[in-house]
């Protein structure tokens, strides 16, 4: 375990292990704008590149265990981390190469266990789900998974906004502190549910019937990471997260022929 100074005068530090888009709504670049608009320093651990736009996900490109444990060292070991995000990780080799990197560091942990893109395209292969379950999870100060991925990682089904407690039980099994079940895949209200298991917080906004909603999860989990960071209780960091990624996907714009991303930089354009 290295022990770092905490710089004075210097913002918070969010460190960011995912998946390049090449098309920047959602991956890396969805992550680091969305920790420069919270405030915090973002860096980035690049564990796979994505040929990526609106349309799908074209190429993907694992790189190297040397690559991706180099970049997580080189900033851990010097710079430092208050929170630590991570999203797309690719590989069953991957997923546990980044779960050890964590015990490198003290800092809380939120897991976005991305499995597919918006298109459909996998970012995830099949025999890394367990090694997420096993590994990875155990490590997570806060899980958001979407219902996708709830059932991926769980076989739970959610079909309303009733099944989300029953979700989250079945993920807290797995051994994070505590879980964010994105309900943004149900009819009605875009609800949420935050819970460590003993307190329950929902999280809700209304639906917002919108065509350009890639990087959603990243841009939640990213602005939970960056108010972790700052302090924030989960409950706290959640809410902020919540009313941010509402606002950039009531601001989504059109990209490319098809799904285009939710605007970052909503509160400069306003
Ligand atoms: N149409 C919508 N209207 C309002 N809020 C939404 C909508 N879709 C998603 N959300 C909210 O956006 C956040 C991300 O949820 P979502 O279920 O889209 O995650 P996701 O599927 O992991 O995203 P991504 O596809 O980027 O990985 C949640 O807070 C969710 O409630
Ligand atoms: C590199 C990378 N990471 C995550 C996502 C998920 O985002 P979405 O579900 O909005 O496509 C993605 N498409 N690409």
């Amino acid at each position: 375990m290295m022990t770092c100074h905490e710089p004075a005068g210097a913002p918070p530090r969010a460190l960011t292990i995912a998946g390049s888009d090449s098309g920047g709504g959602a991956g890396i670049q969805a992550d680091l704008k969305t920790m420069l608009e919270f405030g915090v320093h973002g860096m980035s651990a690049i564990v796979a590149v994505t040929a990526q736009n609106s349309v799908g996900v074209h190429g993907v490109w694992d790189l190297p265990a040397e690559a991706v444990r180099g970049q997580i060292r080189a900033v851990v070991d010097d710079i430092g981390v208050d929170v630590v995000k991570t999203g797309m990780l690719s590989s069953a080799a991957l997923v546990a190469l980044v779960a050890g990197e964590l015990d490198r560091t003290r800092a809380p942990v939120v897991v976005d266990p991305v499995g597919v893109s918006k298109h459909g395209d996998p970012l995830l292969a099949p025999d890394a789900v367990d090694v997420v379950r096993r590994e990875l999870l155990p490590r997570a100060t806060v899980v958001t998974p979407n219902l996708d991925e709830v059932r991926l990682l769980t076989g739970v089904e959610v079909h309303d906004a009733a099944d989300l407690p029953r979700a989250a039980e079945a993920l807290l099994a797995l051994g994070p502190a505590w879980v964010l079940v994105k309900g943004g895949h149900l009819r009605g209200d875009a609800v949420d549910l935050l819970t460590d298991g003993t307190s329950r917080f929902l999280l809700r906004g209304p639906r917002l019937d919108r065509r350009h909603t890639h990087g959603t999860g990243c841009t939640l989990a990213s602005a939970l990471a960056s108010r972790l960071a700052w302090g924030d209780t989960p409950e706290q960091a959640a809410k902020a997260a919540k009313d941010y990624v509402s606002g950039a996907l009531a601001a989504g714009f059109p990209l490319g022929a098809g799904i285009g991303p939710v605007d970052h930089g909503y509160r400069h354009r306003r």
